[in-house]
């Protein structure tokens, strides 16, 4: 639909609601919320829902969520996002995007040999508790392949060796940038190959990774041993946008288990594994319900 103003239903034809998301940091300053609220009521717009927060109302960063309902708009999509623009974002020097809920966003999972986030997420998607289009997965192995093809999912095989990451990772973004895609989140579920800078320069979506500790505790590699060797009380799991700089992005989502000296390595791993599927999941529905704004290597989850 070209025009939103023609959107008079509550739902669309497919059944997704007819609602747009606005998104919103910039310096805190007195009548942000009168001038965002009173833009919307003035286009028609039902405000559903709002929330906002401020680093320091004496001069930090202020951040809000609105969705609202697009049923009674006066204008088109495109005419909407340049009257807030001009009249409302460029006042305020607002950074700002608006999403629209009338289709799932399209997403491509990474696996290695781990399978258990990956088939939650894909369990979820079958059941509709995921509110996604999973369009691909690209793993480094081949374990994962009947699986994903049994929820009737492309798959596709990228072995990775040390002497060729390049290579590889040029022909893991062919997949995400070619007839499967594009793609508007890509989620690294236990894929355990470190990412170029260049390979996420390319990508043509932000990434979810899911670490298996509770960060920034034992980033890395094997944290779960590590973890055992410390003799840790507490292991966790963190959901986190991916950097170049390994482990480093900002955090999404985290959870934690307690442990004691009678859990092996592998019981940290077992227990570890409901923690990492549940904090991933978590994570990517935030994400797709556009709840996450990022600021300064931290997030702000509403
Ligand atoms: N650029 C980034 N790439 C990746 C990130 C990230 O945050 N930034 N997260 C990792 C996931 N990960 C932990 O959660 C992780 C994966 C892999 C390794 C690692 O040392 N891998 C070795 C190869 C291991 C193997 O071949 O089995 C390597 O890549 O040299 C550490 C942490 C995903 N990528």
């Amino acid at each position: 639909m070209a025009h939103s103003h023609d959107s008079t239903e509550p739902l669309l034809g497919n059944g997704r609601p007819n609602t747009a998301r606005l998104l919103i940091s910039c310096a805190d300053r007195r009548g942000i919320v009168a001038a965002v609220s009173r833009f919307l009521f003035e286009h028609g717009a039902n405000i559903l829902d709002a929330d906002q927060h401020s680093t320091d109302p004496s001069g930090g960063t202020f951040f809000m969520r609105m969705e609202f309902h697009l049923e009674g708009l006066d204008l088109g999509r495109r005419e909407l996002e340049h009257a807030f623009a001009t009249t409302v974002a460029e006042q305020f020097a607002m950074e700002w995007r608006i999403a629209y809920a009338s289709r799932p966003k399209r997403v491509a999972l990474l696996v290695s040999r781990e399978e258990h986030c990956l088939l939650d997420l894909l369990w979820r998607w079958r059941s509709g508790d995921l509110d996604a289009e999973i369009g691909l997965v690209v793993s480094n192995h081949r374990d994962a392949e009947r699986d994903v093809e049994s929820f009737g999912v492309p798959f596709v095989h990228v072995p990775v060796r040390r002497e060729s990451k390049a290579q590889a990772e040029g022909e893991i973004l062919g997949h995400l940038n070619g007839p499967h895609g594009p793609f508007e989140l890509i989620v690294l579920a236990r894929y355990m190959q470190i990412l170029s800078g260049d390979f996420l320069a390319a990508a043509s979506a932000p990434l979810i990774n899911i670490h298996h500790s509770f960060l920034p505790a034992f980033a890395g590699a094997d944290p779960y041993r590590r973890a055992s060797e410390r003799g840790v009380k507490i292991i966790g799991a963190t959901a986190h946008y991916v950097t170049e700089e390994l482990d480093a992005g900002p955090i999404i989502e985290q959870d934690v288990a307690h442990v004691s000296h009678r859990d092996s390595v592998a019981d940290l791993v077992r227990i570890g594994r409901d923690i990492e599927r549940t904090v991933l999941a978590r994570a990517v529905a935030r994400h797709l319900a556009d709840r996450v704004l990022v600021h300064e290597n931290k997030t702000v989850v509403f």
